[in-house]
């Protein structure tokens, strides 16, 4: 598992391209029959992909949680980007078509993941925070994730938010889930952009087109930097940063938060032309 630690705004300030991206990029988190972890200390939260091919994987914990099993003491939130996948939790199978969501509590003891077909195999991206309480396994599929349109395409940012785990979707302790998926034609996410010092937040885009790439824009609002971004990268958002992206192509990304508060709606809107 890959460390991450805490990033000042004032270290941000000065950062080179490779430092900003070895600091908030994840460029391999999928991989051929592999789990790739990367923990931040931003809210302690775990993202990761699992890319099961030929074989099941099987979600272990880490030296680093000095916990018995991954979920010990966590919560996970799962979203299969890629082909028919299965997730087993305690061994009960749940059927994760491209963009169903799987929640798997605190207390949950073994997590396998597989594929259906190898030719076209599942990508799970997974997101996990500290738990503090048990809730129950939960399976939603997309079509029951309330899309809501939001943007248009006069200001090119046309889109359709799909929530998963939040207050009135999935429960769960603090972690908040769902992915955002841009009109053909839009290419601007989250503008104007917000900041939400109660939570940090992790970006995870897919489906950007073969050639194509995505700017995410972070940092303090009157101190932006971008990271030029590749079809199913991740993304580290401190708290105080502001998390916005514009695509060479339309595109769509997981979101997912952990914190302090579990308010989807509590964001602080920066006003465009206060950004520098
Ligand atoms: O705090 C909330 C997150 O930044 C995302 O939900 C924003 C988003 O998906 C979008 O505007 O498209
Ligand atoms: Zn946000």
């Amino acid at each position: 598992m890959e460390i991450r630690y805490e990033h000042s705004q004032k270290e941000v300030r000065g950062m080179t391209t490779g430092e900003l991206r070895d600091a908030f990029l994840t460029e391999r988190l999928m991989q051929d029959d592999a789990i790739r972890l990367v923990y931040t200390h931003y809210d302690r939260v775990i993202l990761g992909g699992a890319c099961p091919v030929h074989q099941k994987l099987s979600l272990e914990t880490h030296p680093e949680l000095r916990a018995d099993f991954f979920l010990q003491r966590r919560e996970l939130g799962i979203i299969n980007v890629g082909g028919k996948g299965r997730v087993h939790a305690d061994d009960i199978p749940y059927e994760l078509n491209k963009l169903d969501c799987l929640y798997a509590g605190k207390g949950v003891k073994k997590i396998v993941f597989e594929s259906e077909d190898a030719d076209e195999p599942a990508l799970f991206f997974l997101l996990s925070a500290p738990a503090h309480a048990a809730h129950p396994v939960q399976f939603l599929p997309k079509e029951k994730a309330l899309p809501v349109t939001t943007g248009s395409a006069e200001t090119s940012n046309a889109r359709t938010i799909y929530k998963y785990i939040h207050a009135e979707g999935i429960r769960s302790c603090q972690l908040v889930m769902g992915l955002t998926i841009l009109k053909t034609g839009s290419v601007w996410n989250t503008m104007p952009a917000h900041t939400h010092s109660r939570r940090m937040e992790a970006y995870f885009y897919f489906d950007v087109p073969e050639g194509q790439r995505v700017f995410h824009f972070m940092g303090h609002p009157q101190e932006t930097r971008h990271l030029v971004v590749a079809d199913c990268q991740g993304v580290v958002s401190p708290p105080w940063s502001i998390h916005s992206g514009c695509g060479t192509s339309n595109y769509s990304f997981i979101w997912g938060m952990a914190g302090e508060n579990y308010t989807y709606t509590d964001m602080d809107l920066v006003n465009i032309p206060d950004l520098r």
